[in-house]
C-alpha cells in the first residue's frame, strides 16, 4: 500500500496537452489509492513488522525471478517506449502550438497532427504490452514464489502449523508473498521505468530552456520532503491496518470453523461482539489511510500549483522579451506536469518497497526454519518392510521443555501382532507415534523398524511403512472416493471400491446422492463420525503400510458404530504391526499385548539432546506391562 498515486505515468497523449490548455496547468487527477484490503501481514502477534533488509531480500528471492526476467526486460523496453512516445508528443503538441495556431496556417497541421496520431496509438500499443508482459512475469513469480513457500512448509514438522495461528501462516502465503513481488518483480519494473520517465521529462524540459528548467527542478525537492513526511506515518497506518485486518480474520476463521462449538454453548452474540471490536480497530486504522490519503493530495496540488505558476509567469517574461515561443513554453509546462508525479511515484516507491520488505521478512521466517528432523546423508531408502518396531530405551523432551514425557521406553511389535498402549492421558501416547513417523528424533535411544535405527532411513520411505489413523479423522473437503484414494492418488476406481468394501464405506457410498463422487464437507462434515472412521479405514486398506498405528480409533463413536466399526478394523490390523492407543479396553482385540506408559515424574530433567549418541538409562523406567 503506498501514498495515492498523484498520476498515472502514461495515460495518454492527449492529457499533458489538456492540462497545458487549462488555466492552471495543474495536474488534476489525484485520486486516493484505495487502500488495498488484504489479510494480514501479522496475525499472531501485535508487534508490527521487524527491521528489514532490502539487500537480504534480493538475495534471497532474485533467484526465483529466473525464467521471467525476460518477461520483466520487456516490460521495461515497451513501459519506456510509451515514455517516449509522450516526450515526442509534447514536442509535436509545441511545435502545431507555434507553426499552426499562432501563424494561423492550417496546411501545416495535418502532418504533425497524423504523426501525433500515430504516437498515441504506439503509445498505447507499448503500454499495454508493457503492463501486460509485467503482470505476466508478476503473476508467475508469485505462482512460484508461493510454490516454494509452501513445499518448504511442507517439509517441517506440523509443530510448526501447530504453533501459529492458521490466518497468520495463509497471510505469509498470500499477503507477503505478494509483497514481495511487489518489490522483487513488478516493483523492480516500475522503479525503473518512473526513473527513465523522470530522466526522459527532464531531459526534453532541460532542451527547451535549460536555465527555467534548473529553476523549476529547484522546487523538486519539495514533493520528496512532502513524501518523507506523509510516508512515515502513512507506512505505521498501513501496518495497524494489516493488524487489525488479520486480527479480524483470525475471529472470523475461528468463529466459523468452530460455529458448532459456537452455536451450542450459545457464543453468537460474544463471536459477533468479538469481531465488531476487532473491525472498529480496523475501521480506524482505515480512517487514518483516508485522511492522510486525502491531505496528501491537496498538499501535492498545491507544491505543484506553485510550480506552474512559477513557469507561467517566468515564462510570460521571457515571451514577452522574445526568448521563448508559446508552444516552447506550453511543452515545457507539459513536460513538468508529467516530470513532477514520476518524481513523487520514486518517492512513494520507497514506501511500497520497505513495505514490501517487511513482508518479505516474514517469509524468510518461514524459509529459515530449519526442518528439527532432516534424512541422513548416508540415508537408505526402507523399501517394503515386514514392519517389526523395537523402541530400545526411548527418552523424550519436547524442545523447550526441560521435563521429558518417555523415559527408557522399550517394547517391541512384530507383524500380526497387536500392541496396545495406553496409560493416563498425557502419558506421552501419541508422542510415541511422533517419535515413529520421526517429526521428532529421540533424545536417548532408538527405534528400529526390522532392525535398522529409523535415522538411519529417508523420512519419506520410513513414513510409507507406517499408517497413522488419527483420533480425530482427519478428511478433505473433496468426495468420498478423493477421500480415499488420498492414501494412493493413483488407484483405480476399483481397487477404491474393494478397500471401501473391507471398510464397511462401500454400502452408505453407494447410497449417496453422488455415491462415490458425493462431497463429504469441509472436514468431511456432512457425514457421521462413523462414516468418517470408516472411510478413514478404507484409506489406510488402500495404503496398504506394514505399521499400523491406530490412536482412539473409537473415540467419539456410540456403542452401535464403534461395533460397525470394529469388522473393518480387524481386517486392516490383519497381519500387520498393529500399536493400538487407547484408554477404552473394551476394544482391545483378543492376544493383544499391553503397553502401560506413565508419566514421567515431575522434577525429573532429561540431558540435552545428543542424537546418536549412545543410550544412558535414566533412572527407572516409564513402561510396563500390567
Ligand atoms: N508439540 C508439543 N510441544 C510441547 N509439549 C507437547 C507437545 N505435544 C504434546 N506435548 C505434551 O507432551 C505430553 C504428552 O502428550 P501426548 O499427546 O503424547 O499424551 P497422550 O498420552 O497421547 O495423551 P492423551 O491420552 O490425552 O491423548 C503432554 O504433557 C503434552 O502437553
Amino acid at each position: 500500500m503506498g501514498l495515492p498515486q498523484a498520476a498515472p505515468l502514461a495515460p495518454g497523449l492527449l492529457r499533458p496537452c489538456c492540462q497545458v490548455v487549462g488555466v492552471l496547468l495543474v495536474d488534476s487527477t489525484h485520486e486516493g489509492r484505495r487502500p488495498v484490503r488484504r489479510l494480514s501481514l501479522n496475525v499472531s502477534g501485535r508487534e508490527l513488522a521487524p527491521a528489514i533488509s532490502i539487500r537480504r531480500t534480493f538475495r534471497e528471492f532474485w533467484p526465483d525471478t529466473r525464467g521471467l526476467r525476460r518477461l520483466f526486460a520487456a516490460g521495461v523496453v515497451f513501459a519506456v517506449l510509451a515514455a517516449l512516445c509522450e516526450v515526442a508528443a509534447i514536442r509535436l503538441f509545441g511545435y502545431i502550438t507555434d507553426e499552426v495556431l499562432t501563424t494561423r496556417q492550417l496546411d501545416a497541421f495535418w502532418v504533425p497532427a497524423f504523426v501525433w496520431l500515430g504516437l498515441a496509438a504506439l503509445a498505447g500499443v507499448a503500454s499495454f504490452a508493457g503492463s501486460y508482459l509485467t503482470a505476466l512475469g508478476g503473476e508467475r513469480f508469485l505462482l512460484v514464489l508461493r510454490d516454494r513457500v509452501y513445499a518448504h512448509i511442507q517439509t517441517l514438522a506440523p509443530e510448526f502449523a501447530e504453533k501459529r495461528r492458521l490466518g497468520d501462516l495463509m497471510a505469509r502465503l498470500t499477503d507477503d508473498v505478494e509483497a514481495i513481488e511487489e518489490l522483487v518483480g513488478s516493483g523492480l519494473v516500475r522503479i525503473i521505468t518512473t526513473a527513465a520517465s523522470v530522466v526522459f521529462f527532464a531531459g526534453a524540459a532541460f532542451f527547451i530552456r535549460w536555465d527555467l528548467a534548473l529553476v523549476t527542478m529547484a522546487l523538486i525537492p519539495l514533493f520528496l520532503v512532502v513524501s518523507k513526511v506523509f510516508a512515515s506515518r502513512f507506512r505505521t497506518a498501513a501496518a495497524r491496518e494489516r493488524t487489525s485486518n488479520g486480527a479480524m480474520n483470525s475471529v472470523l476463521e475461528e468463529g466459523l470453523a468452530n460455529q458448532p462449538l459456537v452455536q451450542a454453548y450459545n457464543r453468537q452474540g460474544a463471536e459477533s461482539r468479538r469481531l465488531h471490536a476487532e473491525g472498529r480497530g480496523w475501521l480506524r486504522a482505515n480512517m487514518t489511510q483516508a485522511w492522510l490519503s486525502g491531505l496528501y493530495g491537496p498538499a501535492v496540488q498545491v507544491i505543484e500549483t506553485l510550480c506552474l505558476i512559477v513557469i507561467l509567469g517566468v515564462g510570460a517574461w521571457e515571451i514577452a522579451s522574445g526568448r521563448l515561443t508559446i508552444g516552447g513554453l506550453l511543452a515545457f509546462a507539459a513536460y513538468l506536469a508529467m516530470l513532477y508525479p514520476a518524481v513523487q511515484s520514486l518517492g512513494e516507491l520507497a514506501l511500497t518497497v520497505s513495505e514490501a520488505a517487511a513482508g518479505s521478512d516474514r517469509v524468510i521466517e518461514v524459509l529459515s526454519t530449519k526442518p528439527r528432523v532432516t534424512d541422513a546423508e548416508d540415508a537408505v531408502e526402507a523399501g517394503r518392510t515386514g514392519g517389526r518396531i523395537e523402541f530400545d530405551g526411548v527418552g523424550f523432551a519436547y524442545p523447550g521443555r526441560g521435563r521429558p514425557v518417555l523415559r527408557n521406553m522399550s517394547f517391541t511389535a512384530g507383524p500380526g501382532e497387536v500392541v496396545v498402549l495406553t496409560g493416563p492421558s498425557g502419558a506421552g501416547k501419541s508422542t510415541l507415534v511422533k517419535l515413529l513417523l520421526r517429526f521428532y528424533d529421540p533424545d536417548s535411544g532408538r527405534i528400529l523398524l526390522d532392525g535398522t535405527d529409523i535415522r538411519r532411513l529417508t523420512r519419506r520411505s520410513l513414513r510409507e511403512n507406517v499408517t497413522v489413523l488419527q483420533q480425530e479423522t482427519l478428511l478433505f473437503s473433496g468426495s468420498v472416493r478423493d477421500n480415499i484414494a488420498y492414501a494412493r492418488p493413483d488407484a483405480s476406481l476399483d481397487e477404491v471400491i474393494k478397500a471401501a468394501e473391507a471398510a464397511g464405506v462401500h454400502d452408505f457410498a453407494k447410497a449417496l446422492p453422488q455415491g462415490y463422487d458425493t462431497p463429504v464437507g469441509q472436514r468431511g462434515r456432512l457425514l457421521s463420525g462413523g462414516q468418517r472412521q470408516r472411510i478413514a479405514i478404507a484409506r489406510a486398506i488402500l495404503r496398504d503400510a506394514p505399521v499400523l498405528v491406530l490412536d482412539e480409533p473409537m473415540t467419539g463413536l456410540d456403542e452401535v458404530t464403534a461395533a460397525q466399526v470394529m469388522g473393518p478394523l480387524q481386517r486392516l490390523m490383519a497381519g500387520r504391526t498393529t500399536l493400538l492407543i487407547t484408554h477404552d479396553m473394551r476394544h482391545v482385540p483378543e492376544g493383544a499385548r499391553v503397553v502401560r506408559i506413565e508419566p514421567v515424574p515431575r522434577g525429573e530433567r532429561i540431558p540435552l539432546r545428543r542424537v546418536g549418541v549412545p543410550f544412558r538409562p535414566f533412572r527407572g523406567n516409564n513402561c510396563g506391562t500390567p
